[in-house]
């Protein structure tokens, strides 16, 4: 039997999604799981691509029925069990196989692993997969960070069955071991803030202006039509306007928000770099006292829980969320531009805006202006907000953003995610702020001491004479 190109463990819905696209794209896949009473059951179920497919029960099996230098593939839970799959895979390995880890892992993590086998002549691949089972299994986007080694040899598979934008596939190898899970862990923070401003704007005219679930989704649906094309508006559209029983489905649906964690290790690493995500920040928060589902109602007894009509039109909500959908990119972007200096990553951000334009979650026709925004950066050194076009475009809904925004804080609509945005924004575009108020303060209690800006050096006030 030949030897197969690539193997992959975990065949929950992810890694069975990838391995049919990769056998559909012609490459051999060894297969194998932790659970192995059903691996039979997921071949017999693959039809003409079975035969791409090498399903083992064994692992030592499954290693030595790959091509070397090896090229493995984890698809579970990042964590304790990558650990764990790493202690049981590492002795079966031979110099110069590559081990990837394709979940959500911490960039921490995987710089670690990359450095503890890169020890013993292996190589430890963090590769962000996004796109959902469906861009798992016809066409994902990709982020690697890992070893040039490992790169060479998986770029004919990664660009085989990676989504295409115009052609060109959307996977990138952005620099070693962690460098790919931050970006991913950047996109899922962008992912959490462009749902938020979408739930946002869904509750203004659901509850501001009495629109109907299906009113809105239809809204949406046109919506997906213009400059606000993307695949979170797209799928928003349709959802809303599933019923069951002649209510609206997602009323069945517990308005308690789950997360896995991403969103929140981008606000944690934005902080860590003394940097700031605020809307994702929002957003996270957002999800978290959506959990809280208890307390809100007996909050919502003790102080009322009415929201108020609002006067704002369906096109000013449209710019809004275009404004704020500007915003939350230029704080990713900025994360990464933070990122990619503390940690010394070549991070390519017009390539990194390119393959986010198809294949994964947060794709939106807005990438196309930051791809080429980041492809003539010389004008404004990586700083999303000072390119041109992309100014030109937010200084046109920015005006809206702020009336949405005031409008639903004046009439009790909660939205952090899109306030959070005008500050943001606000608190950026005045070079002379009330941070002096702050640095005062901090001598006045704790003789911190300031600078001044008419004279070098550190300065106290004169409450220390
Ligand atoms: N679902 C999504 O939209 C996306 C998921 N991801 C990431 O991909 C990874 C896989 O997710 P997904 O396919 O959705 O998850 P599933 O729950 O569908 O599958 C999980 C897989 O991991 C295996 N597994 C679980 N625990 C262990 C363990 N301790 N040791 C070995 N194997 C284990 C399971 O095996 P068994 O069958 O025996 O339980 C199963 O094969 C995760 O890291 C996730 O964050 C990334 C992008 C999108
Ligand atoms: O990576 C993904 C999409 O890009 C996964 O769907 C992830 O689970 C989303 O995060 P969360 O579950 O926290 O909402």
């Amino acid at each position: 039997m030949s030897r197969a190109n690539i193997g992959i463990y975990g065949l929950g819905v992810m890694g069975s999604a990838l391995a049919l696209n990769l056998a559909e794209q012609g490459f051999d896949v060894a297969v194998t799981n932790r659970e192995v009473s059903w691996i039979a059951d997921f071949v017999a179920e693959a039809g003409p691509l079975a035969e791409r497919l090498h399903p083992h029960s064994e692992l030592s099996a499954f290693v030595s029925g790959l091509k070397t230098p090896r090229v493995i593939l984890f698809m579970i839970p990042s964590g304790a069990p990558m650990d764990s799959m790493i202690a049981a895979v590492t002795p079966l390995l031979e110099a110069g196989d590559t081990i990837i880890d394709g979940g959500n892992a911490n960039f921490h993590d995987t710089r670690r692993r990359a450095e503890a086998l890169g020890q013993q002549d292996l190589h430890f691949v963090g590769m962000g997969v996004s796109g959902g089972e469906k861009g798992a299994r016809h066409g994902p986007s990709m982020m690697v960070g890992g070893t040039a080694h490992s790169w060479t040899q998986l770029e004919p598979m990664l660009r085989a069955i990676a989504a295409k934008y115009e052609g060109v596939p959307c996977v990138a190898h952005l620099g070693p071991d962690g460098a790919g899970h931050f970006v991913k862990t950047v996109h899922n923070g962008i992912e959490y803030a462009d749902m938020q401003m979408i739930a946002e704007a869904y509750g203004l005219m659901r509850f501001g202006l009495g629109m109907s679930a299906p009113e809105i989704g239809a809204q949406f649906e046109a919506w997906d039509k213009g400059p606000l094309r993307s695949y979170l508006v797209e799928i928003t559209g349709a959802l809303l306007q599933y019923e069951e029983a002649g209510v609206p489905f997602v009323d069945h649906i517990r308005d308690a928000a789950g997360q896995k964690g991403t969103g929140r290790w981008t606000v944690i690493e934005a902080l860590q770099m003394g940097q700031s995500a605020s809307m994702i920040e929002a957003a996270i928060g957002a999800r978290s006292w959506s959990s809280e589902k208890v307390l809100r109602e007996r909050l919502g007894v003790q102080y009322g829980a009415g929201r108020g009509a609002v006067s704002v039109s369906l096109d000013q909500i449209a710019d809004a969320l275009m404004a704020g959908r500007i915003l939350a990119y230029a704080q990713g972007f900025r994360i990464l531009r933070q990122a990619a200096e503390e940690y010394n990553w070549p991070l390519d951000f017009a390539r990194i805006a390119q393959i986010w334009r198809a294949g994964c979650i947060i794709r939106a026709a807005l990438l196309d202006d930051i791809a080429e925004a980041f492809e003539n950066s010389a004008s404004h050194g990586g700083q999303l907000l000072e390119a041109e076009a992309i100014a030109a475009k937010l200084q046109a809904a920015l005006p809206r953003l702020r009336a949405v925004a005031g409008a639903a804080l004046g009439a009790g609509h909660p939205a952090p995610a899109l306030s959070s945005a005008v500050s943001f924004f606000d608190s950026l575009r005045i070079g002379s702020g009330t941070a002096n108020i702050i640095q005062a303060q901090r001598d006045f209690f704790g003789r911190h001491g300031f600078e001044r800006l008419d004279q070098e050096g550190k300065h106290h006030g004169p409450w220390w004479d």
